[in-house]
């Protein structure tokens, strides 16, 4: 595209508390599980339950884990999504690079606001999540529906298998393995999915397979040497198999001494990966002798920033053509 400073790249990531304390977890998942797309049952059935029961259990609990990951700018969420943009930036100088929240602030609302202040009438959407779910991509697209007036928007709805970015990915593990040696197996640990969104169509499972098998390639990895689960299931419905707990219990039950996981799912790290992976199931791998390796997420690294550039980029160029 020919880079005009009316043309802007927005950022998209899910949301986090702004802080680590059970007031703000409760505001966060209450905008957070009042979505439609992540939670489809009937409201006189969901709210009582959201307000009475999950949000009073859930706000005090999920708070102590936040503390555990809290950096000094915030949320490990919020801090690298704003290095990240900052580095994209840096590869789109003749564009306004910003980033929004889907649920808390930045908003998309107000960030679309600020841009057409300044003059912006086209943005390029990037949710920061490489495969397309309707509970996450299809909740960016109803937040531009209603904020996007007046200007020309045009989302990326994936990138699971775009070659930069599966090379980043590849490369990032190849640099970790090197540093601090292989393990006898790479788990790819996606988050999860009520099964029912994927048997009536969500095209995510398939996705999340895609980038897998992608990266595995991009590797050299055998069948044998890798496997992808699920994580982070919320609920007491059947999510998407095999579980990343069970998985790695089973890879513990067959002996693997060594386990490294990688969550190419998540863009920038987060409560799903920096907690529950690099932490809790790390402990409990070790508690069953093993070691696992947490490989850390892209965030602002220069090669995830040089893809995401590049994706825009071409998003823009289509748009010409
Ligand atoms: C209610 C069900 C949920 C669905 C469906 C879901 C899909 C989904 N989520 C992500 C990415 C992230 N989720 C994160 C946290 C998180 N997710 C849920 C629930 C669902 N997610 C909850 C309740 C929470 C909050 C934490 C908790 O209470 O356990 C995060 C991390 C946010 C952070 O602040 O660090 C991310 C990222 C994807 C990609 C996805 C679609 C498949
Ligand atoms: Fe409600
Ligand atoms: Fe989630």
């Amino acid at each position: 595209m020919p880079a005009s400073p009316s043309t802007a790249l927005l950022l998209v990531n899910l949301g986090t508390p702004e802080a680590p304390t059970a007031r703000a977890v409760r505001r966060y998942l209450a905008e957070f599980l009042h979505d439609r797309r992540v939670v489809q049952l009937t409201r006189w059935l969901w709210c009582p339950l959201l307000h009475f029961a999950i949000l009073p259990l859930r706000g005090p609990k999920v708070a102590r884990k936040y503390a555990q990951i809290w950096m000094e700018g915030g949320s490990p969420l919020a801090v690298y999504t704003q290095r990240l943009a900052a580095a994209v930036q840096q590869r789109l100088p003749q564009w306004h690079v910003a980033h929004a929240m889907r649920y808390g602030r930045p908003a998309i609302a107000e960030v679309l606001d600020a841009f057409r202040r300044e003059g912006v009438r086209r943005v390029v959407v990037l949710p920061l999540y490489p495969q397309y779910s309707t509970t996450t991509t299809a909740s960016v697209a109803d937040a531009l529906a209603k904020a996007g007036a007046g200007l020309q928007v045009r989302m990326i709805e994936r990138y699971d298998t775009d070659p930069a970015w599966v090379a980043a990915v590849a490369d990032s593990i190849r640099a970790h393995r090197a540093a601090h040696g292989a393990g006898k197996h790479l788990l790819f640990s996606f988050h999860g999915l009520p099964q029912r969104l994927a048997d009536r169509g969500d095209p995510y499972p398939q996705q999340c397979e895609a980038s897998a098998r992608a990266i595995a390639a991009g590797l050299g990895l055998a069948d044998g040497e890798w496997s992808l689960s699920y994580q982070s299931r919320f609920g007491r419905e059947r999510w998407l198999q095999p579980a990343t707990l069970e998985a790695l219990d089973a890879l513990a039950a067959r002996g693997v001494d060594t386990v490294d996981a990688v969550c190419p799912g998540f863009a920038v790290d987060c409560l799903e990966t920096l907690e529950e992976v690099a932490m809790m199931l790390a402990a409990r791998y070790a508690a069953r002798g093993g070691t696992l390796r947490y490989i850390p997420c892209l965030n602002d690294a220069l090669a995830h920033a040089d893809a995401l550039a590049a994706l825009a980029a071409r998003a823009a160029e289509t748009d010409d053509a």
